[in-house]
């Protein structure tokens, strides 16, 4: 098939060449290779490829996707992949995988939660797939608050062993990915008890089937959790032990340990056994960044072929790309996939630093990192979720089409601000460390880490910064911005509560009726972020780039922050960062930046390089044949591979002859 030369015609005419940014956002023209290779691997293979996943019934889509996780198993012992490759796998396939919880969770729970003669029993049996597993900490009636955890582990010394019981509906595990049906053992958090006494959350590894029946050992009772509103193919389940008896060394002891006479001592950090979670809250970024890129790339696409309507009465019809209001529905989110990608970089090597200083029992890095990776999983996926809709409906009514790649895309991203932790309550958490932070600057002494600019004063009377037009776009003049509001709106946060303290509140009581601006500030400390590691990015990926697309990458920064301040302008006026006539200016120049930004749209998401048997999208094929596609994946349908359906003779046939007023 040709390509479509309205899409062709936006190829040619754009400024830079995409593979050039390709090679950047891969890291070299060599990773880039590696990828592709990677990415054919996986995109070519029948048993991996979503192509039909949307004529699927929720047991065919389970069985399928059990299929492609053993597929991906071998091409991974055929290829030789590491463990990167593995997780990239999971995240092209939109972890449509069954049992990826395994790989994601459950393996890295004992490698980060059992001592070593725990790794050597454990991990060669999980990582060869003699077992498999669910990371179950979640419960019918605690999912955010670990402390109020009520699956009880009580210690019997007599016997060295964990009784683990279920005592009420509230305590059952309630949500874990795989544990349905497919979980042969579990990491699983209980609390643990010895002699009555609470010894708080712990590790255990409990087995829930038989290996070779596959069914439920006795006092395990496990099932499914029922239909809910995509990921159909991780089989969350219910779990309900009823005195189930584990030996002593299967409680992972790295950080907690119980001896043989029920002695408890403890090593480490305190929230030594949550780390697990930052790991996947870590990852939840990368697939942000990814389903960001994916939306964008299928709109941008759709919207530089669909043409309707006209800009110039009588004027051929337009293409929808051309249409200010679309642009503002694409080229924000092409702007924010950037930044995010920068952002996701950062993060991946922050933690792989972070987590080497943790395994030598170096635990300082740990608040920091800690704020860090439940902001951006909180704001990350926010924004995410937020721009992948309405990018769904900037393709109008096949925006409602599952063949247009976008919604399961969405759909299947809706699941991250809940997962590994409620955004508000991560958001909570940064707060709790900015608050933390302006008592330090408060004291004098110097801040560290992501806040030291809390260290420079804010001068009251305060002016912006924002002198001439080129002020407008100097991404380090915007970025000053955006600290100096994250700075007040803490600081306002913070007085609120002292207010609220000083007056007679109980400190958890004036928390709780400041939690609102708490969130605020978290929410702009996550915005400041990801602008900051966007722009560390110019200076650090980009810096090698030819100039002309150096250019481009440097207009989407700019735009991405003068745009944050035209959607947040309520918090930059408030706190008197900016004034009434500087946000006009600001609005002005991001429209301005838009417009430049179109011309190369299409170049643009040309470069995150996701070829078409991943984007899996009538809409945003690369050959820009939407219309082809579409009616392709109609005639595809397996509904209409029968001319007339049963339901015809059953049902509307009898209607048409009167007969359905009679029982049927
Ligand atoms: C190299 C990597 C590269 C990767 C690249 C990979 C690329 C590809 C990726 C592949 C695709 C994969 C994508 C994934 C797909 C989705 C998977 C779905 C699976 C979903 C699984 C789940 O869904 S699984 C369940 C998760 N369930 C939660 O997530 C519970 C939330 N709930 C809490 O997490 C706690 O409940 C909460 C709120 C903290 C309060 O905990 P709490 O009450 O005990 O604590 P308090 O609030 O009292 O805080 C007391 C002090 O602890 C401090 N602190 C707290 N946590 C801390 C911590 N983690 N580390 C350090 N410090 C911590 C805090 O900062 C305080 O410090 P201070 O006192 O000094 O202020
Ligand atoms: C698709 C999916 C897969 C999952 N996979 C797993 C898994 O593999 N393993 C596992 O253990 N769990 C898993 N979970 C569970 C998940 O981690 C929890 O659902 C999540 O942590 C949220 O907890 P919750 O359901 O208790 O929400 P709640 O805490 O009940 O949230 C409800 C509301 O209460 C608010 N709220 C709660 N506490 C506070 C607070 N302190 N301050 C302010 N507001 C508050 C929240 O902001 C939210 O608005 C999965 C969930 C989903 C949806």
């Amino acid at each position: 098939m040709s390509v479509n030369p309205d899409i062709q015609v936006e190829r040619d005419t754009a400024t830079f060449r995409s593979i050039d940014v390709t090679h950047m956002l891969d890291g070299s023209p060599e990773a880039t290779n590696q990828r592709r290779i990677r990415q054919k691997q996986i995109g070519d293979d029948p048993q991996i490829n979503r192509r039909n996943i949307i004529f699927m019934s929720h047991e065919e889509r389970y069985e399928a996707a059990i299929a492609r996780g053993l597929r991906i198993e071998q091409l991974k012992a055929e290829h030789d992949w590491d463990i990167m490759d593995e997780n990239n796998a999971i995240m092209w396939c939109f972890s449509d995988i069954a049992m990826f919880v395994h790989k994601v969770m459950f393996i890295p729970a004992i490698e980060r939660l059992g001592n070593k003669e725990q790794h050597d029993k454990w991990l060669p049996l999980a990582i060869d797939h003699k077992i498999l597993g669910t990371y179950a900490q979640t419960e019918l009636g605690h999912g955010t608050f670990l402390r109020g955890l009520e699956m009880e582990a009580r210690y019997d010394k007599s016997t060295e062993e964990f009784v683990i019981s279920t005592p009420k509906h509230s305590s059952m595990k309630w949500w874990p990915g795989s544990l349905g049906h497919s979980s042969s053992h579990a990491v699983l958090l209980a609390t643990l008890y010895i002699d009555d006494q609470n010894c708080g959350m712990q590790p255990f590894i409990v087995q829930l089937r038989d290996l070779n029946t596959w069914k439920p050992l006795p006092g395990v009772e496990v099932g499914g959790i029922g239909p809910k509103m995509a990921l159909a193919t991780t089989d969350n389940g219910f779990l309900v032990l009823n005195n189930v008896r584990i030996p002593r060394d299967q409680m992972l002891m790295k950080y907690a340990q119980v001896s043989k006479d029920g002695k408890f001592t403890k090593s480490g950090a305190a929230k030594a056994n949550y780390s697990t979670m930052m790991l996947v809250r870590v990852g939840i970024a990368h697939s942000c960044y990814f389903s960001l890129a994916v939306g964008a790339t299928i709109v941008t696409r759709y919207s530089a072929v669909r043409r309707q309507g006209e800009i110039k009465p009588g004027a051929p019809e337009v293409k929808i790309l051309d249409y200010q209001t679309q642009q503002l529905k694409v080229i924000p989110s092409i702007a924010t996939a950037y930044a995010f990608h920068f952002c996701k970089e950062h993060l991946k090597w922050y933690y792989i630093e972070t987590f080497q200083q943790i395994q030598q029992n170096d635990f300082s890095g740990l608040p920091e990192i800690h704020c860090v990776t439940s902001g951006l999983k909180a704001y990350m996926s926010d924004i995410a979720t937020a721009q992948l809709e309405t990018l769904r409906r900037a393709c109008g009514g096949n925006g409602y089409l599952l063949s247009n790649g976008i919604t399961n895309t969405y759909i299947q991203t809706l699941a991250l601000p809940t997962v590994e932790g409620e955004n508000t309550v991560l958001y909570l958490q940064v707060a709790r460390y900015l608050m933390k932070c302006l008592k330090v600057a408060a004291t004098g002494e110097a801040v560290k880490g992501s806040l030291s600019y809390m260290n420079e004063k804010i001068k009251t009377p305060y002016t912006s910064g924002l002198v001439t037009r080129e002020d407008y776009s100097n991404v380090k003049k915007l970025l000053k911005l955006y600290q100096n509001m994250t700075v007040r709106l803490t600081q306002k946060a913070g007085d609120h509560l002292n207010k609220l303290h000083v007056s007679g509140q109980p400190k958890y009581e004036a928390w709780n009726n400041t939690s609102v601006q708490l969130v605020n500030a978290a929410k702009a400390y996550c915005q400041t972020y990801v602008l900051g590691m966007n722009i560390e990015g110019l200076s650090t990926q980009a810096v090698d780039l030819p100039g002309d697309a150096l250019e481009v990458i440097h207009q989407l920064c700019v735009f991405y922050a003068l745009h944050g301040i035209t959607e947040q302008s309520g918090n930059f006026l408030e706190t008197g960062c900016i004034n009434i006539t500087e946000l006009h200016i600001i609005q002005q120049e991001a429209q301005e930046m838009m417009a430049k930004i179109r011309k190369n749209a299409v170049a643009l998401v040309d470069a995150f390089d996701i070829p078409d048997n991943l984007l899996n999208s009538t809409l945003g094929c690369y050959d820009g044949n939407a219309y082809q596609h579409l009616y392709d994946s109609a005639k595809s349908d397996p509904m209409n591979q029968k001319q007339v359906l049963p339901a015809f003779e059953k049902y509307i046939k009898p209607m048409l002859q009167g007969k359905h007023t009679s029982k049927l």
